[in-house]
């Protein structure tokens, strides 16, 4: 059984895949693996380097993602351009992770902040959204940093609230308190670990 979380920027993803990793589950999280795949001195990097040219790296040889950011959430084109290079190389590296989680026994999660953007849901048997109105996505955005026109370019980027429920096995509404999230999700968690047994 394949299982994804998704949800929009600062919808709660990581707090709940933290939570699913309490409970024994194994994430893949494609975020961190977007940040691998294009690390100092790899092929992904050389790559996005031949698309957006030198201007991109930092001094120390290092993707400058401040700037690459600036670039493609303010350019839809560029970013299409950027999604090409990196997801093709984020879905090779989480089909070897995916493997290897199920080979352990675990639930094996796939935390892929992009599920709807990029079409794979109906690749998933089961997909959980964090959901959470726009506003709040914006507040707990800046709320760890990040300025509004940034938050919002992202928002702007993804898929609209309604388009990530269409594709929704599970939804975990992300409004109340952090201990109401915990509880939501180890609901979820008990119910998929019972599908597994079953199946
Ligand atoms: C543009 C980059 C360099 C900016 O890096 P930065 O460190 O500021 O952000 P980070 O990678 O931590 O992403 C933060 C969030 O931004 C959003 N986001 C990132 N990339 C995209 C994208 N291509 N389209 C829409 N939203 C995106 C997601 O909600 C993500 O969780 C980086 O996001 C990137 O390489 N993006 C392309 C790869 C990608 O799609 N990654 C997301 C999941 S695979
Ligand atoms: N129920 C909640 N109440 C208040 N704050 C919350 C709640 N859930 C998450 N947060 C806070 O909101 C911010 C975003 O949460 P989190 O990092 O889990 O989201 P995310 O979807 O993984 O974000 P990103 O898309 O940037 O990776 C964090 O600072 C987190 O502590």
């Amino acid at each position: 059984m394949r299982v994804g979380l998704t949800g929009g920027i600062a919808s709660g993803k990581s707090t709940v895949a933290e939570t699913l990793v309490g409970l024994g589950a194994v994430i893949i999280d494609s975020d961190k693996i977007a940040r691998e795949v294009v690390a100092a001195g790899t092929p992904g990097l050389a790559a996005v380097v031949e698309e957006f040219g030198d201007s991109v790296l930092t001094a120390e040889g290092e993707l400058d993602r401040g700037k690459v950011g600036e670039i493609v959430f303010a350019d839809e084109g560029a970013r299409e351009r950027l999604n090409q290079i990196v997801h093709p190389l984020v879905g090779a590296r989480s089909a070897e992770l995916e493997e290897a989680g199920r080979a352990s026994g675990a639930l094996v999660i796939n935390d892929i902040p992009l599920l709807v953007e990029v079409g794979y849901a109906p690749f998933f048997d089961k997909v959980i959204v964090v959901d959470v109105p726009v506003e709040t996505q914006v507040e707990r955005a800046i709320g760890r940093g990040m300025s509004e026109s940034e938050v919002r370019a992202r928002i702007k980027a993804q898929a609209s609230r309604e388009e990530r429920l269409a594709a929704a096995t599970y939804v975990i509404d992300n409004t109340g308190t952090v201990d109401e999230l915990r509880r939501r999700v180890k609901e979820i968690y008990d119910e998929l670990r019972r599908d597994v047994a079953g199946s």
